[in-house]
């Protein structure tokens, strides 16, 4: 060996200090998931490997390296370590670095706020975060990593070595054999891990799924090793031969999952191409769901070797939860990304896949509703992408879609647009929807009050990707969607000819009020009209019905107003009868303001200036306070009225 190099000390990351803190504390009822974390890493350092050597030149076996690929576990009794060996892609010490005693995912931010102190929903939720390598200080003290890239010399290798406390010590150290060993010098108290029946048996129960033979030297004196795992890919096993558990456990190595996953399918397809899919539905979202660079779930594997986790190509982006394995006969060994996105096997298994995780949700929601809630509540804005995203598959993806409307007895999206359908009122030709900010807003919003009077439903719209959902869906089983706050309000069949007659009449009594309040708000409104669909309120703000995208944009960014926002006021509203009567024009205005700008308050948008709308309205309620304003008797009682319609 060289002469002894320099050892060098470093910090954790902050964070780091902080998820070993609380992975010890919070998962330590379960602390024999550690060697499931570790024997997950060493697989996946093992599949990279074979990937590598596919690819990249001068990674050809030789010497110590050309032994079969394999994860070896064993243990000693007077040292009280347990060690784990694998021989894949190892690390270079750079790797090490940004790998281990740093969290390089994305999610951590929010992982962080996301923790609560309650040691039992942190363990959940360290557990969607990945626990992996850290583990290993649950049940020890003192972990010593040596590892060498495949590739790089025999005397590049690295030794890193930490208590977990914030520190650790790296070195460079020599290692004839390319890949990662691993020795945990174990707590006190944790002897019973060092016996081979129990570490047996803690593989048999977590890796047995592992497709890499899991190695441990046979027990007692006996020379020789024996292979405690079954070793061979779990999705090309017999069906009938799987259980639960199994799947669970293959669920957890593949997803990074802490949790089990909410249902999976599993099925081999034989004709023009052949190819196995095991795919599952995890209960809860990643943390990086919702990140540009959210992590795709599906590994692609070719005759069990596997080849690449999928970014985009496997897996439509809308149903990038998805986590689990496509194992193709047809793909040659060293496809690369490129051949994948034009190639037609990758089509054709593509579009079988989307198909059946489309089925394997209908039948959640089907037969298990209370799942296909769980899945809704976690992934269901996910899947509103697709109705956009997946034209061929979009009547599949809307029956799936989950509302919550006027009729929902709890905020929870429980309707279908199958249920709405169902529900509909004789005449009504529409489904009705309304997009709001909030869903306190969405509740209370006047551009209801019409469909509450009549009983009609509508759907409560609040999230900000459900402005693309209903541009993208146009209709559903033939009935349009229409917005309660865009256009004319038109009911259609639903609308007697009394009342239509009443509003027809109320319009031409207030033609004179509505120039007037057009001619005050000038700009801010692109037009003043009567209304039908107010029964409490004076008015509300709606967008004009040819400026659907533009008024969608600009909710989208967050202004919450439409473009051309047209102001309706109600004729039956003893406000609006009073206003009618006003003639002083500067009080007018003042009221056309005030109207205005309550309309965008229950429309639950921003108003441009809310110094001046406080000024005239306490203008409007000093004349009141001060009963100098002129008829200031007939306005208090003019008030209350309006106060009283108003319940
Ligand atoms: N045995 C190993 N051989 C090579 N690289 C490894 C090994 N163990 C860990 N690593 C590297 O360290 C990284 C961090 O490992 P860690 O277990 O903390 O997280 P992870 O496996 O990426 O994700 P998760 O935390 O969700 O399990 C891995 O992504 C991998 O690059």
């Amino acid at each position: 060996m060289s002469a002894p190099t320099q050892q060098e000390r470093f910090s954790f990351q902050a964070e780091v200090v902080q998820l070993l803190d609380l992975m010890i504390h919070s998962l330590y009822s379960n602390k024999e998931i550690f060697l499931r974390e570790l024997i997950s890493n060493a697989s996946d350092a093992i599949d990279r490997l074979r990937f590598a050597q596919l690819t990249e030149p001068g990674l050809e076996e030789e010497g110590a390296d050309k032994e079969e690929l394999r994860i070896h576990v064993s243990f000693d009794k007077d040292a009280r370590t347990i060690t784990i060996t694998d021989n894949g892609i190892g690390m270079s010490r750079q790797e090490v670095m940004d790998n281990i005693g740093t969290i390089a995912k994305s999610g951590t931010r929010e992982f962080f706020q996301a923790l609560t102190g309650d040691q039992r929903k942190d363990a959940t939720l360290i557990g969607q975060f990945g626990v992996g390598f850290y583990s290993s200080f649950i049940v020890a003290d003192r972990v010593t990593l040596t590892t060498r890239r495949a590739g790089l010399p025999a005397e590049e290798a690295v030794r890193w070595e930490s208590d977990g406390r914030g520190e650790y010590a790296l070195e460079a150290v020599e290692r004839a054999q390319r890949g990662t060993e691993l020795v945990l010098h174990l707590r006190e108290g944790e002897d019973d891990l060092l016996n081979h029946h129990r570490l047996r048996t803690i593989i048999q129960k977590y890796s047995d799924h592992i497709s890499l033979p899991i190695v441990m030297p046979q027990e007692g004196d006996e020379a020789g090793e024996e292979t405690v795992n079954r070793a061979s890919a779990l999705w090309a096993r017999p069906k009938n031969e799987i259980s639960d558990a199994d799947y669970n456990e293959f669920y957890k190595h593949v997803a990074h999952d802490f949790a089990d996953p909410l249902a999976h399918l599993h099925s081999k397809m034989e004709g023009t191409y052949e190819y196995t899919l095991l795919l599952f539905i995890p209960a809860t979202a990643p943390f990086d769901l919702w990140m540009p660079e959210a992590r795709h779930g599906v590994k692609l594997h070719v005759q069990r070797v596997f080849i690449m986790d999928d970014t985009g190509q496997l897996m439509p982006n809308y149903l990038r939860f998805v986590r689990g394995v496509i194992d193709s006969a047809d793909l040659p060994l060293n496809v690369s990304r490129e051949i994948l996105q034009s190639s037609r096997v990758v089509d054709n298994i593509r579009s079988s896949a989307v198909k059946k995780v489309l089925r394997l949700l209908k039948d959640l929601a089907e037969k298990e509703p209370e799942k296909y809630a769980t899945f809704w509540r976690e992934f269901g804005d996910v899947l509103k992408e697709g109705v956009a995203e997946d034209y061929s598959n979009r009547d599949e993806i809307a029956k799936l879609l989950r509302f919550t409307t006027t009729k929902s007895a709890t905020d929870e999206p429980d309707t279908s647009l199958g249920d709405y359908v169902e529900r509909m009122k004789e005449g009504q030709d529409k489904i009705y929807y309304l997009l709001a900010p909030t869903p306190a807003a969405a509740k209370s919003s006047p551009h209801l009050e019409i469909f509450r009077k009549k009983g009609i439903e509508v759907l409560l719209l609040g999230q900000a990707i459900d402005n693309w959902l209903v541009t993208s869906l146009p209709d559903f089983e033939g009935k349009r969607l229409q917005s309660v706050a865009q256009g004319v309000s038109d009911l259609g069949a639903m609308e007697d000819e009394a009342e239509k007659e009443a509003g027809e009449k109320a319009g031409t009594e207030l033609s004179g009020l509505v120039e007037r309040l057009k001619e005050a708000l000038g700009d801010k409104v692109s037009d003043v009209r009567t209304t039908n669909r107010l029964t409490t309120s004076p008015a509300c703000i709606v967008a004009d019905e040819p400026d659907i995208e533009m008024n969608l944009m600009r909710r989208m960014r967050g202004s919450g107003m439409p473009s051309r926002p047209i102001l309706e006021i109600n004729p039956e509203h003893t406000l609006v009868r009073r206003l009618d009567g006003e003639t002083d024009e500067q009080r007018l205005s003042d009221w056309a303001h005030v109207l205005y700008n309550q309309s965008v308050l229950t429309l639950g948008a921003r108003i441009d200036d809310p110094a001046e709308f406080v000024e005239r309205l306490n203008g409007l309620l000093m004349t009141l306070a001060d009963g100098t304003g002129e008829g200031a008797q007939e306005t208090e009682k003019a008030d209350a009225e309006a106060g009283s319609g108003e319940e």
